[in-house]
């Protein structure tokens, strides 16, 4: 059995990469970085480092490396005779590697079984994304037809901390020990490919939206309220008294928001909060809180992890979520010169309306019940 993953990054090795191993495919990873790829080239093995309770490490082998900014044509051919294509390279960035995806499916034989194509991306519908941009760019709807009917697109959420790496680590990845993959089950119609780490579900909504409404909201909350609290790394912040404070406020909001509209049971919701916080404690990660906060337009954006959670706030349990609201005033205060989002975002609140700012990036709309208060928060926080 043989995967293509796009993205050799931290969950790319960490992660994708070590689960498909253990499932016995033979790994071909595909990254821009070229650097990076000579050294997955040039090597037989990379170590994972699990850490906190449980600590062990884990050896990938069997794996192979491809520059797909200089060798598309033998990334297509690979894709041609691959069984899986994950990826983990951001969700901006799928609609880039799209297009070879397509070609290594035009390049199939007729008889070859579909190909499950599987995004691994913080976003809900992250292989919906992949899929629109794969179909928007062929020539016409026959080929689009023809296409579609050799692959199979199922979306997924991931969850594993994988900090930045230390920059002597090489190719090794220290990640935490807790991981779940959660995949759609329903399109592959009985034939789900055979990955014993990965958890095939009927549907997926409730668990992507439980899992980026708690994991990724308390994680960026803890980053931009730490970041404003002066500190570097989410488990330093995470024992500012105040950062606590504000986490576990807006998780309780999300917690509510998740309970009302897909019946998930309080006191599971509860404990879920609860391990999560400490997977942030785990002192064995340096995970910097820029790292965990980058890309504010991204995280602010309609259906991510803060502005999706208030609405369905709003819309399923009533009222005004204001420890989200707060969360996302911390959000605009990431000033961090290093990010570009972050910069951009900077100068936009120096230049924009606050009312087209919750418009145009948060996509709340006058009419809207967090209208008013997402465009006080934004005011607040202008220069
Ligand atoms: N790091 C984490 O803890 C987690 C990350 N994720 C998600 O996984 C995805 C990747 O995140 P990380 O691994 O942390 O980022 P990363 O920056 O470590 O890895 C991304 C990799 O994608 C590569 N890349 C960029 N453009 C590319 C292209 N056009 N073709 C092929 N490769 C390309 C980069 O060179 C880089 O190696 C993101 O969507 C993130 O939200 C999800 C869960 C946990
Ligand atoms: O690109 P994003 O959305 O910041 O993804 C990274 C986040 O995902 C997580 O792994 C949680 O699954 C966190 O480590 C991190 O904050």
């Amino acid at each position: 059995m043989k995967a293509v993953h796009f993205g050799a990054g931290n969950i790319g090795r960490g992660f994708v990469g070590l689960l498909l191993h253990e499932a016995g495919y033979e790994v071909v990873f595909a990254d821009v970085n070229a650097e990076l790829i000579e050294a997955l080239d040039a090597a037989e093995s990379y170590d994972v480092h699990l850490v906190g309770d449980d600590a062990e490490t884990k050896t990938v082998t069997g794996f192979r490396a491809i520059n797909s900014a200089t060798a598309e044509d033998a990334l297509v051919a690979e894709i041609a005779t691959a069984d899986v294509v994950t990826t983990a390279v951001g969700p901006r960035i799928l609609r880039f590697v799209a297009p070879v995806i397509a070609r290594g499916l035009a390049a199939r034989a007729a008889d070859a079984p579909r190909l499950a194509v599987m995004a691994c991306e913080n976003a809900i519908g992250a292989t919906d994304l992949l899929a629109a941009e794969l179909m928007d760019g062929l020539p016409d709807d026959d080929t689009r037809e023809e296409l579609a009917a050799r692959a199979v697109f199922a979306n997924t959420a991931v969850d594993r901390i994988v900090p930045a790496q230390a920059p002597d680590a090489g190719i090794d990845v220290t990640v935490e020990t807790f991981y779940e993959w959660v995949v759609d089950r329903s399109p592959f119609n009985g034939n789900v490919p055979p990955i014993p780490g990965a958890h095939f579900v009927d549907s997926l909504g409730p668990y992507i939206e439980r899992k980026l409404f708690t994991v990724n909201t308390g994680h960026a909350t803890v980053a931009y309220t730490g970041f404003l609290a002066g500190a570097t790394i989410i488990s330093e912040a995470i024992g500012i008294p105040s950062v606590l404070e504000a986490t576990e406020a807006a998780l309780a909001e999300t917690s509510a928001a998740l309970s009302a509209k897909h019946g998930l049971d309080p006191e599971e919701l509860a404990a879920y909060r609860a391990k999560i916080l400490n997977r942030f404690r785990n002192p064995y990660l340096v995970d910097e809180v820029i790292r965990v906060g980058r890309e504010p337009l991204r995280k602010l954006g309609r259906n991510d992890r803060f502005v999706g959670p208030a609405a369905d706030y709003v819309q399923y349990v009533g009222g005004i979520p204001e420890a989200l609201i707060a969360a996302i005033g911390a959000a605009l205060r990431f000033d961090v010169p290093e990010d570009t989002q972050s910069v951009e975002f900077q100068q936009l609140l120096r230049r924009a309306d606050p009312e087209d700012i919750v418009d145009e990036v948060m996509g709340v709309t006058r009419g809207e019940a967090l209208f008013e208060p997402l465009v006080a928060v934004v005011r607040a926080a202008e220069y």
